[in-house]
């Protein structure tokens, strides 16, 4: 894991051998107090071009948007309420885009403006869009430019950061790599203010990092999840066998040379679907309902859909179409999913078969509670591509 490790095998190569690379960077590295920070712009545009040249297909995941609308709209400082950071990311955006426009068509490069939101990558239709337009856009040499769209997403379904974004859009496009730049070169064994803290250079597994004191935003108070988030997305792309590399924006061209640079961290499962890891790993549940040995069977292992017959118990306030878990009697988490009622009808629906409740209440009772389309069984097993 740290420096001490025995000669490690990085991998590092794959960012210089690359065919397919997701490179994301953070607000604290393209914006100063005064907004967009074009030097800090121009020297990452010419890092990726010159990656671009050598034939590297480069989809960079861009924070900053609402960083940038800090200054123009006079705040002082990033805003903490949903309604001024959505106005911020408007104003900023376009600022944004503007000067990343200027500064590819240095290098006779075209961009294009990505906006997702969470349902974009897990509902299936906007999944199957966002992939095509995406791979569309990689085979006209465009420069995909990709943010949240923090005008239109709400609080409930919201990734909020862009690290976790940029590692399903790793996953969606099948990326050799990602590379998070922010504003520190490494993951450190603790926030690197503090004294004693050491650069880790390897990541092999979680487990490497029991002992590492992961901690929030830096000092330029513009980032949203801080080193917790990166190493979120570094372990979402690697258990989808994506490498991911964390480092500083400074260091970007000797990360994308292979050099021992930056926390490597080593891929490790086989690809998943973005909508399973988002409803496994990412989704803020609503809800629960508790379900007896006998549905766990049907469910987990038979993969079969939760009927109102199986559940003992609902607990929280969750509406239809709401992301709920679905606990065993013991308490254990074992699936969760898209739920088909709501928290108010569901207690009178329990321990009812199919037949009892379409007599009772009508045809549109005869959904499952759980469609099996719509449940994730956890913990997430890496299946093959
Ligand atoms: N263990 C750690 N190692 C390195 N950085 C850490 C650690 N814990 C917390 N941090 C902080 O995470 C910050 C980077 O996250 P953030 O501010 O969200 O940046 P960005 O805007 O690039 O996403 C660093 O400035 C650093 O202070
Ligand atoms: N979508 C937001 C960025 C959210 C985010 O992840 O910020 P950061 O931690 O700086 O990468 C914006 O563009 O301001």
């Amino acid at each position: 894991m740290a420096d001490h490790v025995p000669n490690p095998v990085t991998g590092r190569d794959t960012l210089h051998r690359a065919r397919r690379l997701v490179v994301k960077i953070g607000s604290s590295s393209l914006t100063t107090p005064m907004g967009v920070n074009g030097r800090a712009i121009d020297s990452l545009v010419d890092t990726l071009a010159a990656v671009r040249a050598r034939g590297t297909e480069v989809v960079l995941v861009s924070s900053g948007t609402i960083a940038a609308g800090i200054h123009p709209l006079g705040l002082g400082k990033r805003p903490r309420d949903l309604a001024t950071q959505q106005a911020a990311a408007a104003v900023g955006q376009g600022k944004l885009l503007a000067r990343y426009t200027a500064s590819f068509a240095r290098h006779g490069l075209e961009v294009a403006q990505v906006l997702l939101t969470a349902e974009d990558l897990i509902r299936r239709t906007q999944y199957t869009n966002a992939h095509r337009a995406l791979n569309r856009l990689l085979a006209l040499d465009v420069v995909p430019i990709v943010n949240e769209n923090d005008t239109v997403t709400t609080a409930e379904i919201r990734f909020g950061d862009n690290d976790r974004l940029s590692a399903l859009v790793a996953n969606l496009l099948r990326a050799d790599a990602l590379l998070l730049l922010t504003d520190v070169d490494a993951l450190y064994t603790a926030p690197p203010s503090r004294p004693g803290s050491r650069r880790i250079r390897h990541v092999a597994s979680r487990s490497d990092l029991d002992e590492v004191l992961i901690g929030r935003t830096g000092p330029a108070g513009v980032g949203t999840g801080g080193m917790v988030t990166k190493v979120d997305a570094a372990g979402i792309a690697t258990g989808s066998g994506i490498h991911a590399l964390v480092t500083s924006a400074g260091q970007a061209e000797a990360a994308l040379a292979g050099e021992d640079v930056g926390t490597w961290f080593q891929a490790s499962g086989r690809r998943q679907s973005a909508r399973g890891i988002w409803l496994g790993l990412l989704a803020e549940v609503q809800g629960r309902v508790v379900i007896d040995d006998g549905a766990v069977t049907a469910v987990v292992t038979n993969k079969r859909s939760l009927l109102p017959a199986g559940i003992t118990g609902v607990q929280g306030r969750f509406d239809a179409g709401d992301p709920i878990e679905l606990a065993d009697p013991r308490g254990t988490v074992v699936a969760r999913g898209f739920v088909n009622y709501s928290s108010t009808e569901l207690p009178g629906m329990l321990g009812r078969r199919t037949a009892q409740l379409l007599e009772e209440f009508g045809p549109e009772y005869q959904r499952p509670v759980v469609h099996t389309d719509d449940c994730v069984r956890l913990p997430l097993r890496s299946r093959r591509p």
